[in-house]
C-alpha cells in the first residue's frame, strides 16, 4: 500500500535480538473514532489521508503502510519490586519512526493490535475504555506542559475483549519521543549481553543525548541525563497532583516522558500517602514516594549499566553513584521552584520551602482540593477580598486564614505588581486537569452508550488548562465526595 509516511527507522540498524518482526493482526470492522489532526500536523503527517479509508486501515494495524517495519521490542522490568526477565511488547506493535517538523524522531506505535511472541497468556488486545483514557489523560498532560507520550488516534476493532465481562476493543495509536525504557536495558544486562547493551546505549545517546554523546564519560554522563531528566518529570507530576501508578522499570522511559497511563490519575483532594491502583496494595506507588521510587527505578538502570561505565567493578560502582547523585538535586530545584513559582514568590528566599511545605500540610490536614487550592490562590494574590474561593476549601477556613497572613507578608517582599503576579501564577496553576470523576463518566459514555460527546468535551477542556472557560466551570469542580475511596484498575 502507498503511504504518504516518510517512514525512516533508526532502530532498524539495531541487531534483531531487540525486536521481533512481527504484523499487528487485522481487526474484524475497523471504525476510526477519533483522529488527532494537529498532532498529525505536527508529526508532518497528512490528516485527510489518516483519517480515509488507507490511513484508518492502517490505525487499526488492517494493512501494513509501506515503509513499516512494524516490530515488538523486548524488554524486562522490576515489576512492584520484583524483577521479571521477560515482558516485552506484549499487545503494542512500532510501525515505525518519523522525523517531526521540528526534526525530531518520533515513534509511531499501534497498541492492543494483537499478538506478539511476548503476550505470554495475554490475547494482544485493549478495551475502550482504558484506550480513551490513555488518549485524554495522556493529551491533557501534554497540555499541561508535561513531558508525555501523545496519541494520534483510537480505532474501534468492531471486536469484544474478554476481560472480566465482554468489552468493546480498540486500539490507541501512540507517538513517543522512543519507547525505550530502563526494563530494555535491564532485559540485556540480565542475559549478560555486554554488547547489545553498548548497541542500545549508543543507540539512545544518539538518539536523546547528543550533547553526552561527546563527553569524556559518555555513558556516565547518559545516565546522569536520565536521571536529571526523571526528577524534573516526577516533580512535574507532584506539581499537578498526578500520581502515574505503576512506576515499574518496564514502564519508565529514558527519555523522561509519562509513558504507560494504565492506572494513573490525578488526586483531588490534598493527601500525600494518595494510591489510586487497585493492584498497589501496600502503596509503592504513592503519590509522595514517586520521587524515591523514581531513584529506585534508576538504581536499577545504573546496576545495568554497570558493564559499561568502567572496567573495573568498584570503579563502575563509584561511577554509577556519582551520576546518580545528580537526581537529588535536580529534583529538589525543579519541585522547590515549581512550588514557589505555584505560589507566586519571587526571586527565592530563605523560608520560601517551610512557607510551602506548611500550606501543603494544612491541605493535608483540612482536605482541601489540591487543583482548586492554586488555582483560587492566583486571584487572592491579586486582593484579599478573593480569599472566600480558597479558604472555604479548608474543613477549618481559619487555618487558611493563619498562612495567608504569613503568605502576604512574603509577597509584599517582592514588590511585584499583583496582576502581573497572578497572570503568572495562573500559568502555573491549572483550571482545569483529567478529573477522575469526569474520566469515567466520559469512559462510561463511549463503552455504554457509543456516545463521545464526553470525551470531545472533555478534550476540548483539557486543552487549554490554564484558561478561565467560564461556560465550562463545572469541569473544575471537585467530586461531592472529595475523591475519596477512588480505585483505577490496570489499564487492559
Ligand atoms: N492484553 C494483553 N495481551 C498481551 N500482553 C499484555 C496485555 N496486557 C498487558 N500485556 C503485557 O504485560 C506487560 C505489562 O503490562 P502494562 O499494563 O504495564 O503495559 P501496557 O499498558 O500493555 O503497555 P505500555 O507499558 O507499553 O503502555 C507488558 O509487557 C504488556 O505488553
Amino acid at each position: 500500500m502507498a503511504s504518504p509516511i516518510p517512514f525512516d527507522n533508526s532502530y532498524a540498524r539495531l541487531p534483531q535480538r531487540f525486536y521481533a518482526r512481527v504484523p499487528p493482526t487485522p481487526v474484524a470492522a475497523p471504525r476510526l473514532l477519533r483522529l488527532n489532526r494537529a498532532l498529525a500536523l505536527e508529526l508532518g503527517l497528512d490528516p485527510d489521508w489518516l483519517e480515509g479509508p488507507e490511513g484508518t486501515a492502517m490505525l487499526a494495524g488492517n494493512r501494513v503502510a509501506e515503509g513499516s517495519e512494524p516490530i515488538a521490542a523486548a524488554y524486562a522490568g522490576h515489576q512492584f519490586g520484583q524483577f521479571v526477565p521477560q515482558l516485552g511488547d506484549g499487545r503494542a506493535i512500532l510501525l515505525g519512526e518519523v522525523v517531526d517538523g521540528a526534526g525530531r524522531r518520533r515513534d509511531i506505535q499501534l497498541k492492543g493490535s494483537g499478538p506478539t511472541p511476548f503476550s505470554r497468556r495475554g490475547d494482544g488486545r485493549a478495551a475502550l475504555g482504558p484506550v480513551l483514557r490513555e488518549y485524554l489523560v495522556s493529551e491533557a498532560m501534554a497540555a499541561l506542559g508535561i513531558p508525555t507520550t501523545r496519541a494520534l488516534a483510537a480505532v474501534a476493532t468492531g471486536e469484544r475483549v474478554v476481560r472480566e465481562t465482554l468489552l468493546p476493543g480498540a486500539v490507541i495509536t501512540r507517538v513517543a519521543a522512543s519507547h525505550i525504557r530502563v526494563g530494555t536495558f535491564q532485559y540485556f544486562a540480565a542475559r549478560g549481553d555486554a554488547e547489545a547493551l553498548r548497541a542500545l546505549a549508543d543507540h539512545v545517546l544518539d538518539r536523546h543525548y547528543p550533547d553526552c554523546a561527546g563527553s569524556e564519560a559518555p555513558y556516565r554522563a547518559l545516565l546522569a541525563e536520565v536521571a536529571g531528566r526523571q526528577a524534573d518529570l516526577v516533580a512535574r507530576w507532584l506539581l499537578v497532583g498526578f500520581i502515574h501508578g505503576v512506576m515499574n522499570t518496564d514502564n519508565m522511559s529514558v527519555a523522561g516522558e509519562t509513558i504507560d497511563y494504565g492506572p494513573c490519575a490525578f488526586m483531588d483532594a490534598y493527601d500525600p500517602r494518595t494510591v489510586f491502583s487497585s493492584i498497589d496494595q501496600r502503596g509503592r506507588y504513592a503519590y509522595a514516594n514517586q520521587p524515591q521510587i523514581a531513584l529506585w527505578n534508576l538504581t536499577r538502570l545504573a546496576e545495568a549499566l554497570l558493564p559499561l561505565l568502567a572496567e573495573d567493578e568498584t570503579r563502575a560502582v563509584a561511577e554509577a553513584e556519582a551520576a546518580l547523585a545528580a537526581f537529588a538535586p535536580r529534583f529538589e530545584a525543579a519541585y522547590r521552584g515549581g512550588l514557589a513559582r505555584k505560589l507566586g514568590l519571587g526571586e527565592a528566599r530563605e523560608g520560601d520551602a517551610a512557607l510551602a511545605q506548611d500550606l501543603l500540610s494544612q491541605m493535608a490536614e483540612n482536605q482541601a482540593d489540591f487543583t482548586l487550592t492554586f488555582r483560587n490562590l492566583c486571584a487572592a494574590a491579586e486582593e484579599s477580598g478573593a480569599d472566600e474561593a480558597v479558604r472555604s476549601l479548608f474543613v477549618d477556613p481559619t487555618a487558611f486564614d493563619r498562612w495567608a497572613v504569613r503568605w502576604r507578608e512574603r509577597l509584599a517582599q517582592d514588590g511585584q505588581d499583583s496582576a502581573a503576579r497572578a497572570a503568572a501564577m495562573r500559568a502555573v496553576n491549572p483550571a482545569f486537569i483529567p478529573r477522575n470523576h469526569r474520566v469515567e463518566a466520559m469512559i462510561e459514555a463511549a463503552v455504554e452508550r457509543e456516545d463521545l460527546g464526553p470525551f470531545d468535551e472533555l478534550l476540548a477542556v483539557l486543552s487549554r488548562p490554564y484558561d478561565d472557560q467560564p461556560a465550562l466551570a463545572r469541569y473544575a469542580e471537585a467530586p461531592a465526595s472529595g475523591g475519596v475511596g477512588y480505585r483505577t484498575f490496570c489499564g487492559t
